[in-house]
């Protein structure tokens, strides 16, 4: 067991560690915070849920001078939801410093942000589109920056972000701290990293498997047509306390909710196609509770945070195994237990296997689930309830009516009745979803990445498309924008998949 103290941190890091609740530092904290402090480039690699947050932000913001009122450190990060969640962790840890984290991204007021860019905050946290913006147009100056992190970065250095990195680290002063964390790392992209480092040193967060352990992991092979049955099955047999169900596009997400609330659940999606409000709003809803199942596309794979969230079904699967790390570390996180399936038709088989050899663990098998599971499911859960009614107690008022109906009714018929009255029978309105073709079985190559990599300037289709639309894309593009569905060919995948999410 390390403590915080034993790694050298100043009394103001340690009272805010203190008071986020943090007893001992977690493996990837212990390695990296120390080479952290000496300014030492690294990659850090360690499985979802395990607080690489904090080994980025502690030393990030204890190298911070909070005198200078300039920026000193940026953090970028793939999605505009985790750009906020990081920039709220770093503003905790930072606390009794007085630190100021500033998240900025797209959807938001530039205005706004221009206005807080002005109050001198210490640290940026960005997505990469709203952070070119601000440079472009001179209200964003990093010419103080001397850490850099990458959030996610195998997804930040993927085709779809690698050229934008390219243009803020070119804003950058080239003597600076550089650091990349993520749960994968993929040895072509981790090749490509290096090239934005210095002896660079590697930590990885030894693992005999690339998922936690704690998260149990099934599937289901059921055909297109059986998948939504099947997960309403399982959602009444599971009770999930919070659910995440992945879906592969934004119509799909669409569709998915709606079905869902038609089926009596509370479910709301988030996609990269929805305005940034109703994005918050949705988010909002699912941190407090007030819906029960969050329909995502992979724009909520990486690094959200949410506690509860004790479910993770993938109605299709993952278009290759980083994803599914990422989809299904949504639970399961600082060591608590989750649980995640995936359903596959049959010709996505072979992509189950991919994702077993790369994540080094099998999933089981779990047969469809019967109507009777999600009736005998529903039962279970009336049950609990009426439990917990007895030992909470308060019942002394039925007790006399309940002692007069047992004289001209029998005790099961009686709890019978109790049991249906309190019982969400399964629902079975019919429902039409749009058929998804199934992944394609083209094998996983082994130098996947390689087609991943920056084109080459000035001849690929996208940056003749950058130069006709004038420049980068905008967040809005980058991040789902597009109407397009995801296409399953190899090399334009990446840049696909910014748009399908
Ligand atoms: N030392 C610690 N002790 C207890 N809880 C911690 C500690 N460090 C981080 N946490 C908590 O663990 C949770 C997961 O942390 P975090 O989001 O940083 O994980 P991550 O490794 O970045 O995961 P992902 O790969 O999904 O992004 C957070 O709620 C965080 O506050
Ligand atoms: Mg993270």
């Amino acid at each position: 067991m390390t403590t915080f103290s034993e790694l050298g941190l100043s009394p103001e890091l340690l009272k805010s560690i203190n008071n986020m609740g943090f007893e001992e530092a977690t493996p990837i904290q212990r390695d990296t915070i120390p080479t952290a402090l000496n300014g030492t480039d690294l990659i850090g690699q360690a499985q979802t849920g395990t607080g690489k947050t904090a080994a980025f932000g502690i030393p990030l913001i204890e190298k911070i001078d909070v005198k200078a009122r300039k920026i000193q450190g940026i953090v970028l990060a793939p999605t505009r939801e985790l750009a906020v969640q990081v920039g709220e962790e770093l503003n905790k840890i930072g606390q009794f410093k007085g630190i100021k984290t500033l998240p900025i991204y797209g959807g938001q007021s530039i205005v706004r942000q221009i206005k807080a860019l002005k109050n001198n905050p210490h640290i940026i946290v960005g997505t990469p589109g709203r952070v070119i913006d601000h440079i472009n147009r001179k209200t964003l100056k990093l010419e103080d920056v001397h850490t850099v992190v990458l959030d996610e970065a195998d997804e930040m250095l993927n085709m779809g972000f690698i050229e934008d990195i390219e243009t803020i680290l070119e804003n950058v002063p080239t003597e600076r701290h550089t650091m990349l964390f993520s749960a994968t790392m993929p040895k072509q992209i981790q090749k490509l990293a290096e090239r934005f480092m210095k002896d660079v040193l590697v930590i990885r967060v030894k693992a005999s498997e690339m998922t936690v352990k704690s998260i149990e992991q099934e599937y289901v092979e059921v055909k297109e047509k059986q998948k939504f049955d099947a997960l309403t099955r399982l959602l009444d047999i599971q009770s999930p306390e919070l659910a995440i169900v992945f879906g592969r596009t934004k119509r799909r997400v669409d569709e998915l909710t709606e079905a869902l609330n038609k089926r009596g659940y509370s479910a709301e999606g988030i996609h990269g196609d929805l305005p940034q409000s109703k994005r918050d709003m949705v988010l909002r809803a699912f941190k407090n509770n007030t819906i029960e199942v969050l329909v995502a596309t992979d724009v909520a794979a990486r690094g959200l945070d949410i506690s509860g969230v004790s479910h993770v079904y993938n109605f299709d699967i993952p278009q290759d195994p980083e994803s599914y790390v990422h989809r299904i570390g949504r639970t399961g996180r600082a060591g608590r237990t989750g649980y995640a399936v995936t359903f596959i038709t049959p010709r996505e088989i072979d992509h189950l296997y991919t994702i077993e050899k790369i994540t080094k663990r099998k999933m089981v098998k779990r047969p469809v689930p019967s109507l009777n599971e999600a009736i005998e499911g529903q039962q279970r859960m009336a049950l609990d309830k009426l439990l917990n009614v007895i030992e909470d107690g308060d019942i002394q008022i039925y007790k006399q009516t309940a002692m007069e109906m047992l004289e001209e009714h029998d005790s099961v018929s009686l709890l019978s009745a109790a049991l249906k009255l309190l019982t969400k029978e399964p629902d079975s309105t019919p429902i039409e979803l749009t058929f998804e073709p199934p992944l394609s079985v083209k094998k996983r190559r082994d130098n996947r990445f390689g087609d991943r990599r920056r084109p080459q300037r000035g001849s690929s289709n996208e940056s003749r498309d950058k130069r006709r639309n004038g420049g980068n894309r905008s967040d809005k593009q980058r991040q789902g924008g597009g109407n397009r569905d995801m296409s399953y060919r190899a090399p334009k995948r990446m840049r696909e998949d910014k748009k399908a999410r």
